[in-house]
């Protein structure tokens, strides 16, 4: 099979016209940057925000213009808006043509609109809205604590800038491929687990852009034999930027879980994630207050070093379930260093305990919204 080069692709999509008739989309400056797997072909095609309806003809013209190419299988094209600096309240990215419901019929209008990944009940994320608070850490012990409910877990890293997956369940190597293009997810503890970490070389850096990266998760959902699941836990990049919320807006989730630490300034953060996930219509299923307090492990004494109760009132005062306490504990951070996570690591102990009551709300959120007496939510302003 001949291969195929992005000057290729450059070419044919040089034929089709802009979007009100004059130029090219090439030319205009519309096109991406285009990734080539084989023969699958990736790209978006930066429009303004408000006539992302409008111009879904236009996409559906990229994608035939490259599909039509030889050699090439299968062509994905998105359309993104960039956001213009200091327009953060500006209207989200538009949203990938619908596709059909995802199942879930009680669910926010947005989620039902993008397509479901068949085998795979209910997506949740983990977010949180800044970096190093734990959320990976959380991520997999919470997948460990739905495992322990009997449930059928996947877990994917989606944390384009710092996949720490294949660290924290002690996995490496790139995963198999089932047929032609599907790839075999690996397995940990039970878990089902895949991370743009078993893909890229982790001693190269990388400069993500915002579409590379929708592109690299819709590979990493939409591409991986999962089998059936009742849960897919995705662990997100830090943070509440432009490729967060395409990501909320574009996965297909049941709900999001926020994981912050108690200070002040990771709330407010955490209020940014809340606020992120609102704006594109998934529910907030809880915040975890990760390193809420200390344990002493000489004295076992607990120490309130941050202050304490800050996330419980702030998820209250927000009318977002508190899902609960973690505490900062080093068997938490060795076992996770070792590749093993605690709850893994000490399944009868405390922290284990912890992250199975904190599952068992999640699922209750996810399964019985109505009866884990999820209230009405104010909105959020953030100055
Ligand atoms: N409750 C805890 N007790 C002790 N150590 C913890 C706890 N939670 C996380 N850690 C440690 O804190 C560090 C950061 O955790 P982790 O990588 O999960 O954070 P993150 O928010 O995902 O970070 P990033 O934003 O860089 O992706 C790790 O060394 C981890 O072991």
């Amino acid at each position: 099979m001949a291969e195929i080069s992005k000057d290729d692709v450059l070419s044919h999509l040089k034929t089709v016209a802009g979007p009100d008739g004059s130029g090219d989309i090439v030319s205009l400056g519309m096109v991406s940057d285009i990734f080539i797997t084989g023969g699958k072909v990736m790209f978006s095609l930066t429009v303004p925000a408000e006539r992302a309806r409008e111009l879904e003809p236009l996409r559906e013209k990229a994608e035939a213009v490259v599909r039509a190419i030889p050699s090439v299988e299968k062509a994905t094209v998105m359309l993104t808006a960039e956001r213009k600096p200091g327009a953060a309240s500006s209207a989200p990215p538009p949203r990938p043509a619908p596709a059909g419901g995802n199942g879930h019929s009680h669910r926010a209008p947005a989620a039902q609109q993008k397509p479901a990944v068949p085998g795979v009940k209910h997506i949740v994320a983990v977010a949180s809205g800044k970096g190093g608070v734990g959320k990976s850490t959380t991520a997999v012990n919470l997948a460990m604590g739905l495992k322990s409910l009997g449930l059928s877990v996947g877990i994917l890293d989606a944390d384009v800038y710092g996949p720490s997956l294949p660290r924290l369940l002690g996995l490496s190597g790139k995963p198999e491929l089932v047929g032609e293009r599907m790839m075999k997810p690996k397995e940990a503890f039970g878990l089902k687990a895949m991370s743009i970490g078993f893909l890229v070389d982790e001693d190269t850096p990388m400069i993500w852009r915002g579409p590379m990266v929708m592109s690299a998760l819709s590979q990493l959902l939409r591409e991986v034999a999962w089998g059936n699941l009742d849960i897919l836990i995705v662990d997100m990049p830090p943070g509440t930027g432009d490729a967060q919320l395409t990501m909320a807006q574009q996965v297909p989730l049941s709900g999001s879980v926020i994981v912050s630490t108690p200070q002040d300034l990771a709330l407010l953060d955490a209020k940014k994630g809340i606020a992120m996930f609102r704006k594109v219509e998934v529910p907030i299923l809880g915040i975890i207050e990760n390193m809420s307090y200390f344990i002493c492990p000489d004295c076992g004494g607990r120490h309130d070093i941050f202050g304490h109760g800050g996330a419980r009132k702030e998820a209250e005062r927000l009318g977002a379930p508190f899902l609960g306490e973690v505490p900062l504990h080093i068997s938490i951070r060795e076992n996770s260093d070792a590749g093993r996570p605690v709850a893994v690591a000490e399944p009868a102990g405390p922290h284990a305990k912890i992250f199975s009551q904190i599952a068992t709300k999640v699922w209750e959120e996810l399964e019985n919204p109505a009866e884990s007496g999820r209230r009405a939510a104010p909105s959020i302003v953030i100055e």
